[in-house]
């Protein structure tokens, strides 16, 4: 199996709702966040999928959170901003995106959402 990785960043408010302590007050961070694809077929040139093409595909749900109070957003009206949803979010976001392009050749492993450099989520299927 072969896996790639980019690596994006936003900055951006949330709270943290049903919550008690200073995260249920609003507050920023500056988010860094990994997504994983994995594959078992290369492409001819030896590329699981090219490092640009992830990135393109990163951009748009990056750009959508980046410089916002996130809980203002959907889904997050409503599902809790937590490191664990935004992971959740960024892997459902970037393997639909990914489906269309590779057609199943390549998928969405795992996300990775740091709050802070000593915190961080992670979701994978
Ligand atoms: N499992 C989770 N726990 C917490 C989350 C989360 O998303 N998932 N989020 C928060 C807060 O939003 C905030 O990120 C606080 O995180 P923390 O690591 O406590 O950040 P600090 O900078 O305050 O770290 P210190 O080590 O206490 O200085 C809380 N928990
Ligand atoms: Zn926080």
């Amino acid at each position: 199996m072969y896996e790639v990785t980019v690596e994006s960043h936003f900055s951006s408010g949330h709270y943290l709702r049903d919550y008690h302590g200073k995260c249920e007050n609003p507050h920023g961070h500056n988010y860094r966040v990994l997504v994983t694809l994995a594959g078992e077929e290369l492409e001819p040139n030896g590329l699981l999928l090219d490092f640009k093409i992830l990135k393109d595909i990163l951009k748009p749900v990056v750009n959508y959170l980046d410089h916002q109070m996130i809980n203002d957003l959907e889904p997050f009206t409503t599902v809790n901003p937590s490191a664990e949803n935004l992971a959740k979010y960024f892997f459902d976001e970037t393997n639909t995106r990914l489906s269309d392009v590779t057609k199943g050749r390549v998928r969405v492993k795992s996300s990775t959402i740091f709050e802070t450099n000593t915190s961080q989520a992670t979701y994978s299927e």
